[in-house]
C-alpha cells in the first residue's frame, strides 16, 4: 500500500485473532501443499476490491461499521485458522507447509480514502495505479510469508471497499470467494458464528491423489527456477507499467446468445457439422473478449495463446467436495494462429479452439499437468493471454448486509495481463469481463466491443 498516497489516511493497522473455539483451547494448525497448491508458490498474490454504496458519515463507518467487520472476521477465522497462518519451508520439510500457530493474526488495515468512490467503481477506464492504495500487499520474505492481508477503506458520505492480497498458494478463486462470503454472512447475520455447509471448509489434503508425482515435477522447477535448489518463498515482485488502465465491459445474456447463433451459423458454413461441443457461456464470452484484445493490440506474433483455468473439484476421479479448501485448478494452453482470430470468422475459430480444450477433459483433467510449470515459467510475453476469475466464484453474493457490491474489481489483472470474467451486479446471467490495457489502446478496444456487439445482433437477428 502506498502510504504517502494523499488520496488515503491510515486510520489504523489491526491484528485480527481467530475467536477462540473454548477459552483455554491452544492451536496449531499444519497444511501440507498439494501440487495444485506448489504450482502457484511464488506468483504475486491475487487482489480483489469489493465496493459497497453506503451514503453513511465518517463516524458511523468508525463507531457501527468497522466493530462489526472486526468482530464478525474473528469469528470467520474460527472456521479458517490456517487463514491467520504462514508459509514457510521447515529445512527438514520436502516441500513447504502452512503453519498455523496460537497467536497468529491477519492484518487489517483500515483507512481513509479522499478518492472519488463513484469512479473508482465505476466501468469506464481508470488508471490502476488509483486502486494500488487500496489493497494491502504481502510483505516480502524468504522465509516466511502471511497468507492473507486485508484491507478496509472508508469513503465518507459514499461508501466503503474492502480488498485483499491473498497468496495464490493457498487460495483458488473458489477457495477466497467461499472465505470472503462467509465473513459477509457471519457480518450479515451478526448473532453468531455458524456457517451453512456451502461455506464451510473442507481441509483433508488426503483427498488429493498424485499417482503421477506432479508434486515432484512442479517443485524441481521452483528449486531450478533462479537456482540452484531455490528453497525461496520470495514472491513475483511484477510491476503494471504506469499508463496501465482498467475497464470493465458487460455482456448481456441476449448478447451472448447472438454471438452464440453466429458462431454456429459461422460453423455450419465452414465445417458443415456442428462440433461435438457445447458453445458455452464461457467459450463466447472469452472468444469475444479475446479476439478484440488481439485487434486492439495488432499482435503481429504467428501464434498466439490462452490460458484457461480448470476448477478440477468435479472432474477428479473421484469427485472431491466442491468445498475442498486450497487450490485445487489446472490450467490448459490454447495456442491458436493469430491471422485465423483476425479474420472475420475469428470469433466463430476462437469459440472453436476453446469449446476444444473443454471438450479434452473429459478424457483426464489432469492430462499433460506435469508440464505445465515448465510451460508456463518458460511463457514470453507477445501472444500470450490468460483468464482469472470465473462467473461461477458468485462474487456479487458477497453482502455483509448492506447489499449487493456495487463493483467488484480484481486489481491484480493490472500485473498479470489477464482479463478477468465474473458474475454480473443485477445477477441476471450476463457477464462482467475485466480488461487490461495501455491508455493509447483504450478507445479501440471500446470500439471495438460495441461494434461486434452491434454486429452480432444484427445478423443474429437476420438468421432468427
Ligand atoms: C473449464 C471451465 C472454464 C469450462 O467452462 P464451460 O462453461 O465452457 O464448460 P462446463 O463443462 O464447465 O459447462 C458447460 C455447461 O454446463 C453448465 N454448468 C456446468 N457446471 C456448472 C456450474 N457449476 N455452474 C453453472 N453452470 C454449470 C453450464 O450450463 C454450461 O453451459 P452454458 O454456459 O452454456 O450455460 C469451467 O468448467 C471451470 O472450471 N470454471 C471455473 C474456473 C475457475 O475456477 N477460475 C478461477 C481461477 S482462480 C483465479 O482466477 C483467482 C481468482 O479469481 O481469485
Amino acid at each position: 500500500m502506498a502510504q504517502s498516497d494523499p488520496a488515503v489516511k491510515v486510520l489504523d493497522v489491526c491484528r485480527v485473532a481467530p475467536m477462540p473455539h473454548t477459552p483455554n483451547s491452544t492451536a496449531q494448525t499444519t497444511l501440507p501443499l498439494t501440487f495444485f497448491d506448489v504450482l502457484w508458490l511464488r506468483f504475486s498474490p491475487n487482489q480483489r476490491l469489493f465496493f459497497y454504496e453506503f451514503p453513511y458519515p465518517e463516524t458511523t463507518l468508525i463507531d457501527t461499521i468497522l466493530p462489526k467487520l472486526k468482530h464478525s472476521l474473528s469469528a470467520t477465522l474460527q472456521h479458517y485458522l490456517p487463514l491467520a497462518g504462514n508459509l514457510t519451508w521447515p529445512p527438514d520439510s520436502g516441500k513447504p507447509i502452512i503453519q498455523y500457530n496460537e497467536g497468529d493474526t491477519v492484518s487489517l488495515t483500515v483507512a481513509k480514502s479522499e478518492a472519488n468512490f463513484y469512479h473508482l467503481s465505476g466501468s469506464i477506464f481508470r488508471e490502476a495505479e488509483k486502486f494500488y492504495h487500496l489493497l494491502p500487499s504481502l510483505p516480502a520474505s524468504k522465509t516466511t510469508v502471511p497468507v492473507l492481508a486485508l484491507q478496509v477503506n472508508l469513503f465518507p458520505d459514499a461508501g466503503l471497499s474492502i480488498g485483499y492480497a491473498a497468496h495464490h498458494v493457498v487460495f483458488d478463486g473458489k477457495s477466497i470467494s467461499m472465505f470472503m462470503q462467509s465473513w459477509a454472512s457471519i457480518c450479515r447475520h451478526g448473532d453468531g458464528s455458524t456457517l451453512t455447509s456451502e461455506l464451510t471448509p473442507f481441509f483433508d489434503r488426503t483427498v488429493i491423489n498424485d499417482p503421477s508425482d506432479i508434486e515432484k515435477a512442479y517443485l524441481d522447477g521452483w528449486l531450478a527456477h533462479n537456482g540452484p535448489n531455490n528453497r525461496s518463498l520470495e514472491i513475483w515482485d511484477v510491476k503494471a507499467p504506469p499508463d496501465t488502465m482498467l475497464g470493465t465491459f458487460q455482456l448481456t445474456q441476449a448478447n451472448i446468445e447472438s454471438i452464440k447463433k453466429w458462431v454456429e451459423a459461422k460453423w455450419l458454413e465452414k465445417h458443415i457439422e456442428k462440433p461435438a461441443f457445447h458453445p458455452s457461456t464461457f467459450a463466447i464470452t472469452s472468444a469475444y473478449t479475446w479476439v478484440c484484445l488481439i485487434k486492439t493490440r495488432r499482435l503481429t506474433t504467428k501464434k498466439v495463446q490462452l490460458v484457461i483455468s480448470i476448477d478440477c473439484r468435479a472432474r477428479l476421479e473421484p469427485p472431491i467436495p466442491s468445498t475442498y479448501f486450497g487450490n485445487c485448478i489446472t490450467g490448459r494452453i490454447i495456442d491458436a494462429d493469430t491471422n485465423k482470430l483476425m479474420e472475420d470468422y475469428g470469433v466463430a475459430q476462437a469459440a472453436r479452439e476453446i469449446g476444444e480444450a473443454v471438450r479434452g477433459l473429459d478424457d483426464g483433467v489432469l492430462n499433460g499437468a506435469e508440464e505445465l510449470i515448465s510451460k508456463l515459467l518458460s511463457i514470453q510475453d507477445g501472444g500470450f493471454l490468460s483468464i482469472a476469475g470465473s462467473p461461477r466464484l458468485e462474487n456479487y453474493n458477497t453482502d455483509f448486509g448492506w447489499g449487493r457490491p456495487k463493483k467488484v474489481e480484481l486489481v491484480s489483472i493490472a500485473k498479470s495481463g489477464a482479463f478477468s470474467l465474473s458474475d454480473s451486479k443485477d445477477g441476471n446471467g450476463g457477464i462482467e469481463i475485466g480488461v487490461v490495457l495501455k491508455k493509447h489502446e483504450t478507445e479501440a478496444f471500446a470500439s471495438l466491443f460495441a461494434s461486434g456487439l452491434e454486429y452480432h445482433q444484427v445478423r443474429g437477428k437476420l438468421r432468427d
